[in-house]
């Protein structure tokens, strides 16, 4: 492992050698530990064998150890996410595995809210190969939007990012282990198959659907929107936090104790061709900013610390109707609505069975008001396999899109982005195909 470190007391410009300091660690501290578990060393055995066969370019995408040299990995720890355990199953597992596969890493520790988001806003990413995120998804979402607050940063969300799940719904972690094509795990399970991804270091393109609230903040989100029964179990189960996944099952039984109707109006632009071809779609969505820029003369540039980013071409601003080729739905009593652009939703929720990484598409589901309580639960029991869609449920409603709207009608609710709550009230989104990279299988 890299052993570079800042000198102490030298001045920094950016504060991110400071966290550095008290956050690096060496390959050689758990070698001297044998490996306890039988099983454990057996699996290491295999995902040690695999990523040394997997050490040559891949006709699927690159290597991230190939996309400079020489490999070097910022991993971003939330220490309070979850259960609060995020440390110790980065000491107990990741460090290991990092060290055993060759890859050098630096640990940064975050200090609070907001604070990777700093971080990667002001870091010169020529030093590191690839950020991973060993939290939830919500220190993800920080660093997505932090990329794309930067001046640069079309080339900024190019570093690859990496996902451990040391959060409690751990969505996009469980997708990238779905898309692998491996049997559902949980927890620590979910952890090893994850860096056993992280090891290999494959670099495919994700989506990144770009939301806009009535206040026309934008934000760049990787894997949800939810309003309705699902926002509302997302965060009134965080006062359930210490039971980790179990969580969102409690919340979801109390919430539909206390069911309720949400008022509402949601469109959308329905998509009927394929997704475009992986490359020209980043380059498009670069070259239509660049037509931006050539018709008005100069790109279009946010105020400071606002996430910049391809143009929003199919969405017309807020106060206006929406384009006559969307789709209006006729209902205005949701029981909730989700667009998803990845499988999962947490460890054991396929809210999006047909989703994929780079499919550029927003994958909708709502569910109509007058759906009975055993209905509903029957749905979410169904979700944990992905069978709700095709479970003939008269109430839900599934389509594939490409952008929406939703204006909920009631003055008071919750809104939640990649898990996190946003600003309630009309938003739209539209998402940009392949913007980002991410390590998965
Ligand atoms: N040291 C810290 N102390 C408190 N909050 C932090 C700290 N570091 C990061 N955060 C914030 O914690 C929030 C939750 O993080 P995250 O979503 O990654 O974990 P989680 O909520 O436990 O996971 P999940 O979303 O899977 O339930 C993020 O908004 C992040 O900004």
């Amino acid at each position: 492992m890299d052993q570079k470190k800042a000198e102490p007391g030298s001045s920094h410009r950016n504060g991110i050698n400071r966290v550095m300091l008290y956050g690096e660690f060496t390959a050689t501290d758990n070698r001297k530990d044998p490996l306890a578990n039988l099983e454990e060393a057996k699996r290491w055995a295999r995902a040690i064998n695999e990523y040394s066969a997997h050490q040559r370019p891949h006709r699927e995408g690159v290597l991230f150890s190939q996309v400079r040299q020489p490999g070097r990995l910022m991993v971003l720890l939330n220490p309070q996410s979850g259960k609060g355990q995020a440390l110790s199953l980065y000491t107990g597992h990741v460090q290991r595995m990092l060290a055993e596969a060759g890859v050098p890493h630096t640990l940064v520790i975050t200090e609070r809210q907001n604070h990777a988001r700093e971080l990667v806003r002001e870091a010169d990413l020529s030093q590191w190969d690839a950020l991973v995120i060993m939290s939830g998804d919500g220190l993800l979402f920080e660093v997505v939007n932090g990329l794309m607050e930067r001046e640069d940063w079309e080339t900024a969300i190019q570093t690859p990012l990496g996902i451990l799940p040391g959060g409690s719904g751990n969505a996009l972690a469980a997708s990238i282990h779905h898309y692998s094509g491996s049997q559902p795990v949980l927890s620590e399970e979910l952890l090893l198959s994850c860096g056993f991804l992280l090891c290999k270091g494959l670099v495919s393109r994700m989506d990144l659907v770009s939301v806009t609230t009535a206040s026309s903040q934008r934000l760049f989100s990787f894997l949800s929107l939810a309003w309705g029964f699902v926002a509302d179990v997302d965060i009134e189960s965080e006062k359930y936090r210490c039971v980790g996944a179990a969580r969102f099952t409690m919340g979801t039984l109390v919430r539909l104790a206390s069911m309720r109707v949400y008022q509402g109006r949601l469109a959308y632009l329905p998509a009927e061709e394929p997704a475009p071809p992986e490359e020209n779609t980043f380059h498009n969505s670069c070259n239509s900013n660049n037509a931006l820029k050539a018709r008005t003369g100069s790109a279009p540039r946010p105020a400071a610390a606002t996430p910049r980013g391809p143009p929003d071409s199919l969405l017309v601003p807020l106060e206006q109707p929406v384009p006559g080729d969307w789709t209006v739905v006729e209902e205005q009593e949701f029981m909730l609505v989700l667009a998803m652009y990845q499988s999962h939703l947490g460890e054991g929720m396929m809210a999006a069975p047909g989703s994929c990484l780079q499919d550029g598409l927003i994958h909708l589901l709502y569910v109509r008001a007058g759906i009975s309580r055993p209905a509903l639960l029957r749905l979410f029991l169904a979700m944990e396999k992905g069978a709700h869609v095709a479970s003939g449920c008269p109430h839900l409603v599934y389509a594939r899109a490409r952008a929406l709207r939703l204006e909920p009608l009631s003055p008071k609710g919750v809104i939640t982005v990649d898990g996190e709550s946003v600003e309630y009230g009309p938003v739209q989104a539209q998402v940009h195909s392949g913007l980002a990279r991410l390590i998965c299988g």
